[in-house]
């Protein structure tokens, strides 16, 4: 039978009994003990004096410019947020640089899966042991189809709509030379096995195993911070980061090190990086000709034209640079981390400085999470925002929400700003209003969609981009109109986020008509 020792302790307190010391400890170990303890308070104490000061730091003052960067999920926020830290805090993305490598591969193992799952609802290119599927001998037989692009045949957009679609397989438009087809897509899919069982992983270590309910289908969310995660063994460059955050100040003039070992690229940060990285790297290095094979597949371009096969705008970016991005040593461009894709979970709190008429006024900017699900997180920030940038993509018009297949995303985004524009919190807040993705509504309009089909009302205006901008627009200052008692200015823009030259140039203008509101209300002229 167990008997309990006497104690003055309670022994129902778990936490007592562990720092209980142990039976008939010899006079050595209880000095071991006692330095361990004593070495233990000191690191504690030591936390919770950087905790103090950081919370100290991190103090909002009402002189700081609190800015929210609201909109669906997908709008551009995270990516807007990002231009913000290359103007302010360039040094910041720097260090960050290569935990992007973590995003950019699991976009490309996400892009491998959804290509391969389509094929398999297309034809089981598995069954049987024929190495050349049913989809490709149908589409073999269809040479006197019309080649992609060419007249007669209008390049359809790749899709991205969540609209139900039949299989057609007679449909398909013909392959390119015989001579480009190494393998069937049966072998392709089967040495790309291994890479794609590795998603899990990668996905594990970007949400830090947190799985969020209700917002998206099996989506991978991220909180502020998760670059450390994605160097657990870079200590230099993951102590840099721990102590930045995502939610501290970052000087606009925070210098790119000068160390080589930490320099991103270097050998010395690659080495220290994170072995599962390291790991989907070397697969991807040795997988490259299967990638580039299966991405440029004659089958898989045909699902692509006649919109049987769905990606995302980030998969096509990435799948087109597959060889850069799998080469060895690859370190991700600007232009590479701008388009990387993660979900925002909850909200993150980004502090830059920046200076006016010479003066450093501290900014906080608030890039939330836009899926229907992480909305009601938005509230507690409303209280005190000076300005609001709400950012709308308006070439989602063939879209409908990950969240909601049946609204399609230019009626969430116009559903959003009612209630944004409507908010009593809101109602003195700067309004500013991004009309994003342009750029890809340009290419889906030259590639024949029509705006019609999706929204009926567009009726027969012309299907070409400046009357379709016009027609959104107007949409957008209709709803400002009718929720504007304070008659406040709505400042509209038309933007593409990933252009670094033209968002800088938007981004000084949003700041000055920022300041200028900033200033008359804290009555500094
Ligand atoms: N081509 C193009 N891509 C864009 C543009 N804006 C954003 N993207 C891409 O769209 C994807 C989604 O952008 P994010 O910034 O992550 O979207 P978000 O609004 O933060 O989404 P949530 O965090 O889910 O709310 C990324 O891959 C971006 O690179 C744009 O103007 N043009
Ligand atoms: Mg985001």
């Amino acid at each position: 039978m167990l008997m309990r020792t006497p104690s003055i302790r309670s022994q129902d307190d778990p936490l007592a009994l562990a720092l209980l010391p142990p039976p008939a400890e010899s006079e050595s170990d209880r000095q071991i003990r006692l330095k361990q303890e004593a070495e233990a308070r000191r690191i504690s104490d030591r936390i919770d004096e950087e905790l103090k000061a950081e919370r100290k730091r991190l103090e909002r003052s009402k002189d700081d410019v609190k800015l929210l960067l609201l909109g669906q999920a997908e709008s551009g926020k995270s990516t807007l947020q990002k231009q913000f830290q290359l103007m302010y805090s360039p040094g910041s993305l720097e260090n960050e640089r290569m935990s992007w490598r973590t995003v950019i591969y699991f976009n490309v193992v996400r892009s491998l899966q959804k290509i391969l799952a389509t094929l398999e609802v297309w034809d089981d290119i598995d069954d049987g042991t024929d190495s050349q599927s049913t989809l490709e001998r149908q589409e073999l037989a269809n040479d006197d189809l019309p080649i992609l692009g060419k007249p007669h045949s209008p390049l359809q957009p790749v899709g991205t709509d969540t609209s139900p679609t039949t299989p057609s397989p007679t449909h398909l438009a013909p392959p390119t030379p015989i001579s480009t087809r190494a393998s069937s897509i049966s072998e392709l899919r089967l040495r790309l096995l291994s890479l794609i069982g590795i998603e899990p992983q990668l996905a594990n270590r970007l949400s830090g195993g947190v799985s969020v309910a209700g917002s998206g289908k099996g989506e991978v969310f991220v909180r502020s911070g998760w670059q450390a995660r994605s160097l657990l063994k870079g200590q230099k460059l993951m102590g840099r980061l721990s102590k930045r955050s995502d939610n501290s100040p970052t000087s606009p003039s925070s210098p790119v090190t000068s160390d080589p070992a930490e320099r991103p690229g270097s050998s010395m940060t690659v080495s220290n990086a994170d072995p599962l990285i390291e790991e989907v790297a070397s697969m991807l290095y040795q997988s490259h000709d299967d990638i580039r094979a299966l991405w440029e597949h004659p089958v898989v371009r045909a699902l692509i034209s006649k919109r049987k096969l769905k990606l995302d705008e980030w998969s096509e970016f990435f799948l087109n640079g597959i060889a850069r991005v799998s080469a060895r040593n690859y370190m991700p461009t600007t232009d590479d981390i701008l388009h990387a894709r993660i979900q925002t979970m909850g909200v993150a709190e980004h502090i830059f400085d920046v200076e006016i008429h010479g003066k450093p006024v501290t900014w906080h900017l608030y890039d939330v999470g836009g899926a229907r699900g992480q909305r009601h997180t938005w509230v507690p920030y409303f209280d005190d925002a000076n300005a609001i940038i709400f950012v709308s993509p308006i070439s989602a018009f063939d879209q409908y929400l990950e969240e909601d297949p049946r609204t399609n995303r230019i009626d969430d985004s116009l559903q959003l700003f009612t209630q944004i524009c409507s908010n009593p919190l809101l109602k003195s807040v700067h309004l500013v209003l991004f009309l994003n993705k342009t750029d890809i509504l340009r290419k889906k309009l030259e590639r024949g969609l029509r705006v019609s089909k999706y929204i009926l009302s567009y009726g027969d205006r012309p299907n070409e981009y400046e009357p379709v901008v016009n027609y959104f627009r107007a949409h957008f200052l209709q709803v400002h109109k009718r929720n504007n008692e304070n008659r406040r200015v709505l400042y509209t823009h038309l933007t593409n986020v990933t252009d670094t030259k033209a968002t800088q140039s938007i981004i000084e203008n949003v700041r000055d008509s920022i300041f200028r509101g900033y200033l008359q209300s804290a009555a500094l002229v």
